[in-house]
């Protein structure tokens, strides 16, 4: 199974171990961590896992198993699925605040050329399983990746790809209010949005759905790539949503939609209106960003005392006519591959491995809420620092009352 072909053929899945000349290839591995994991002898590798992925609690992060009605989803439908468990030291007053958390990775399901109905129901049944079995292994808050219920398009530039825009109470919310009121879960829905209140204008959104179905809220992308394919700001503009925090039954939690996680003020907003978890939805491709990719995240981790959740979509999408982006490139047909590889990043600089960069994924992770907390006094030091550099009144007030607060559980 050497060939991209024979990958497609088996369902994007990767012979691990075998050279292969697919693009976005790492010889056959679904994963660094499991290339290194083949390739390093035990310890090596240990010692390699600790420099790369952090230490939680003084000690590596601990794999969790999760319900055999998970594990027999993910093998009866190919996805990756993997579970972890960040903890927090225990505490004299509060007691631990654990929420389980996941994130999902996905392919397209049919080819861009098939109709847009199809499309769309055939991605809801790919995802179903993957959101049953975050069900079945009881997650609390659930996350999608960027636009999920279309081939990312924006390459094209083609006005027809709009179609696939759908009002806030559209039929993807409609279908993942059905599973969160099933699962008692809350779940992030990114799409694409048409503002049908107000001019049917075009907005890359994320919908926050409550685990009993009703709609939270909404925020919408702040900052638009134009930079290689990513010719976004013909479809929206920047969003009017500001940076909100929402108050979920199971955590504050704010969504930083794909290309605003390269503005650490957006990250550093988050925080201040104090968020716990950011969930960061994507679609990325190698060639531009894997290298930032394990980094940025995990530092607005660690730089802002939360914990964060990336998730990028896997594939390469192929569309039917040429395009170019102005940069003199020879016209093409697809955006390149997207590696997928989410994972999550916490406050103490721990991260989890990726999912694969081939396979639809489902990742899974309990975190407990008190490491925020736990792990905010080095950034508090560096925010009170950093006061005098800033202009912003507003914020260096927030960061000064940040630090003054902990100045004061110090002493206690
Ligand atoms: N969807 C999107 O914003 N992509 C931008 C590419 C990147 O930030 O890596």
């Amino acid at each position: 199974m050497g060939s991209h072909k024979e990958r497609e053929e088996n369902g994007g899945a990767a012979a691990e171990g075998q050279e292969i000349s697919a693009p976005g290839s790492i010889h056959g591995f679904e994963s660094l961590h499991r290339l290194l994991e083949a390739n390093l002898k035990p310890p090596i590798f240990q010692e390699v896992s600790r420099l790369l992925l952090g230490l939680n609690c003084g000690r590596p992060l601990q794999r969790v198993s999760l319900p055999m009605a998970a594990t027999t989803l993910s093998e009866a439908h190919n996805f990756d699925l993997q579970a972890f468990c960040f903890q927090a030291d225990a505490e004299f007053l509060r007691q631990p605040q654990i929420v389980r958390v996941g994130l999902i990775q996905n392919s397209i399901a049919l080819p861009t050329t098939a109709h847009i109905a199809d499309q769309k129901n055939a991605l809801m049944q790919k995802v179903k399983p993957m959101i049953d079995a975050a069900g079945a292994s009881g997650v609390n808050i659930l996350c999608l990746q960027e636009a999920w219920m279309m081939p990312f398009a924006f390459c094209t530039r083609e006005k027809r790809w709009c179609e696939f825009a759908e009002p806030v109470n559209g039929e993807s919310t409609q279908f993942l209010q059905k599973l969160a009121r099933e699962y008692n879960m809350v779940i992030v829905n990114p799409i694409l949005e048409r503002d049908v209140n107000h001019g049917e204008t075009i907005w890359n959104t994320a919908i926050l759905i409550g685990n009993h179905g009703n709609i939270i809220g909404i925020h919408r992308k702040n900052h638009i790539p134009r930079v290689g394919d990513f010719n976004e700001s013909t479809y929206y503009m920047e969003g009017n949503t500001g940076h909100p925090v929402f108050e979920t039954a199971y955590g504050k939690i704010a969504i930083n939609i794909c290309y605003g996680r390269h503005q650490p003020l957006n990250w550093l907003a988050f925080g201040l209106n104090g968020a716990e978890i950011v969930f960061n939805p994507s679609a990325t491709v190698g060639e531009l960003s894997e290298p930032m990719w394990p980094i940025e995240a995990r530092n607005a981790a660690i730089a802002n005392s939360y914990f964060v959740g990336s998730i990028n979509r896997v594939g390469t999408e192929i569309f039917p006519n040429a395009f170019t982006s102005g940069d003199g490139k020879p016209e093409h047909s697809d955006f390149g591959h997207f590696y997928g590889s989410s994972h999550f990043s916490a406050p103490d600089a721990s991260c989890t491995p990726s999912l694969s960069r081939y396979r639809d994924g489902l990742m899974v992770s309990d975190m407990d809420l008190n490491l925020c907390r736990q792990s905010s006094l080095i950034p508090c030091c560096r925010r009170e620092n950093n006061l005098d550099k800033r202009n912003d009144l507003a914020a260096s007030e927030q960061l000064f009352c940040c630090f003054i607060v902990q100045e004061s559980s110090d002493i206690k």
